[in-house]
């Protein structure tokens, strides 16, 4: 199916998923959809299952109940190893390779174009650092380079864990105008953040707690139903059972 046949489907279908960790259930019947052409924003407090509900999505974790439905295939289908980007919170490139190197390698495992390594270089914001050792590149630098692997071949899911961590105001709003781009171009974009002033820039917004979902909305729609100014005050209506 193409990028663009996939506009005004759902490219992710979450329901009653439950998640054992540690002897402990982390995540306790979540739902929710992720259209194509949308960025929907995973926000909550740290430990609150954020990474587990992207890991179920990118069906590289064990779940104890419910389903995980990824453009069409259950999660972790061989079928979906080249339509996904993934980037975790610790960075997955190689430390010992340039950013060019790097970019190459894992273009050429996901049987990406050549091409494609300039573009997603340039995309990231890392012209000046490509041909510099990962080693050598600073927290921010690294997790951009992460970020680009999951762009290679323009996967019509990108599933990012904290993208914007480490970064400074300027490069924050330039990676949230790629992320919009990407969305009009077709792809769904699920974003985990613990920072509430980035929720505003999200199409939809699901909001955890303690392995839960509070709320599952757009931004505009979570202030007016709280009656909140932020969405920091949203969520804490929200958490407080005030909403
Ligand atoms: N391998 C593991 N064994 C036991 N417990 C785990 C394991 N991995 C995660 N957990 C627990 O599962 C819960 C959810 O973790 P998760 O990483 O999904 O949270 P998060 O919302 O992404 O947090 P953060 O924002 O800090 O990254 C946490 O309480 C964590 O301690």
């Amino acid at each position: 199916m193409t990028i663009q046949r996939m506009a005004n489907s759902v490219a992710v279908s979450v329901d009653g998923l439950r998640v054992v960790r540690g002897g402990r259930e982390v995540v306790r019947g979540v739902a929710f959809e992720v259209p194509a052409g949308t960025v929907v924003g995973l926000l909550g407090p740290s430990g609150c299952g954020k990474t587990t509900v992207l890991r179920a999505v990118v069906g590289v974790q064990v779940v104890a109940g419910g389903s995980v439905t990824v453009l069409g295939h259950p999660a972790g289908s061989a079928a979906l190893r080249d339509r996904i980007g993934y980037s975790t919170q610790s960075p997955s490139v190689y430390a010992d390779l340039t950013v060019r190197e790097n970019l190459r390698y894992f273009a050429s495992i996901l049987k990406a174009p050549a091409a494609d390594v300039d573009r997603v270089v340039d995309e990231v914001g890392l012209k000046g650092q490509v041909d510099q050792l990962v080693a050598t590149l600073s927290g921010g630098e690294r997790g951009r380079a992460s970020l680009a692997v999951a762009l290679l071949g323009r996967p019509e899911l990108i599933v990012l864990d904290e993208p914007t961590v480490d970064l400074d105001p300027v490069l924050r709003e330039e990676l949230w105008t790629l992320f919009h781009d990407l969305a009009d171009r077709g792809a769904a974009l699920l974003v985990s953040s613990h920072v509430m002033d980035e929720a505003a820039r999200c199409d939809r917004l699901l909001l955890m707690r303690d392995g839960g979902l509070l709320a599952d909305d757009t931004p505009a729609r979570l202030r007016e139903r709280t009656g909140a100014r932020d969405l920091e005050q949203a969520f804490l209506a929200l958490v407080r059972g005030t909403a």
